[in-house]
């Protein structure tokens, strides 16, 4: 049996619709109008226990929407959703404990208390046994370097500290499943490698199921073997990354060297060349879709403008999503 289970999830907003004038006004005390909005359409999808799933899609997709149907803050407007057995909204009060949450500015830890106090806490609330809580504590420790921060109020700590503090707490008690939105927001390199490495270590060594929401890319090549990419409140696609590079990419580039002030010599021809080549700019120059023009052709056509050097890459991920975003897929009915 799945841990998460999704059917035709949906979920209405009501926005107030504005009157003309002030006995429109006066007209709806009485008579409120509302325009209901669908935020999350029909969506079906389960999770197993174990995986490492991320949930993106442009602003406004319906992602946080989802998250906290998840969580059980919001109830679906229709279709069903279960998780670890539970309803979520229903029977908010026992599922909370089975699971864990981060939402970027939100804290549970305790801003004047010390880091190992607030985690007593979680662990007393969550009746943590005492083994578990050590052997958690103990990998922190050991995989990210947690013990220095422990003896230190919250306060006190860096906002990267406090982020490695809260997600570590997220776990503490064996949750079934650990909910992260936006886990690594604002935080310099270092400190979001610590943290994709703790959140890798808990999701594999403690077995954890984790959903992540994140606009960092990295984040999600780094973390997640599988993705649900979510638009205008539709799924429009759930795979693997490999899938979804396969699938979304539009295959190999070229990547064309040029001296700067060719790059948009460059880019004008191939626009030119063909109306509906995939081009793009690059730092060092420009790159085009394999599937759309030839090594030949490509050099005859830029050799001209002084071509330093030609590279077949592989299509990241950021450049599939820009891509995705900027141009979209036909909606599935
Ligand atoms: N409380 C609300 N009342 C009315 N509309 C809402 C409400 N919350 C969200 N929406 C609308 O629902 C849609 C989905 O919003 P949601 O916050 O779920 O998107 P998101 O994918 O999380 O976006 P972002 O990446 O910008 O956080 C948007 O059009 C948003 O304006």
């Amino acid at each position: 049996m799945p841990l998460i289970e999704a059917t035709q999830l949906c979920r209405d907003y009501q926005i107030p619709q504005p009157a003309q004038g002030w006995a429109g006004q006066l007209a709806r005390l009485w008579r409120p109008r509302h325009e209901v909005r669908r935020s999350v359409d029909r969506i079906d999808f389960r999770i197993e226990r174990g995986e490492c799933v991320g949930l993106i899609g442009p602003n406004g997709a319906g992602k946080s929407t989802t998250i906290k149907m998840l969580t059980g803050i919001l109830a679906p407007s229709s279709g069903s959703l279960r998780v670890a057995q539970f309803d979520p909204h229903r029977q908010r009060h026992e599922y909370v404990q089975r699971i864990g949450v981060v939402f970027g500015q939100r804290s549970q830890l305790w801003w004047d208390l010390p880091v190992r106090d607030a985690y007593r806490i979680l662990q007393a609330i969550y009746a943590v046994p005492q083994a578990t809580f050590d052997a958690r504590v103990a990998l922190f420790e050991s995989r990210v370097g947690l013990g220095e921060l422990l003896a230190r109020p919250v306060r006190t700590l860096s906002l990267g500290q406090r982020m490695l503090c809260e997600i570590a707490a997220a776990f503490l008690h064996a949750p079934d499943v650990v909910f992260l939105d936006e886990p690594t927001i604002g935080l310099d390199i270092e400190m979001k490698a610590k943290i994709r490495e703790l959140i890798a270590t808990l999701n594999r060594e403690a077995g954890t199921t984790v959903l992540i929401t994140s606009h960092d890319v990295g984040d999600i090549d780094r973390l997640c073997a599988r993705i649900l990419l979510i638009d205008h409140g539709r799924l429009r696609f759930d795979g693997t990354l490999e899938a979804f590079k396969r699938e979304m990419g539009s295959g190999q580039w070229w990547q064309v060297q040029l001296p700067a002030p060719q790059h948009e010599a460059a880019l004008a021809l191939l626009a030119a060349h063909h109306p509906h080549l995939a081009a793009r700019r690059h730092p060092r120059g420009v790159e085009a879709a394999q599937s759309h023009i030839g090594f030949a052709e490509l050099v005859a056509l830029l050799g001209p403008l002084g071509v330093e050097s030609v590279l077949a890459v592989e299509p990241d991920l950021e450049s599939i999503l820009h891509d995705y975003y900027r141009h979209g897929r036909g909606v599935p009915a």
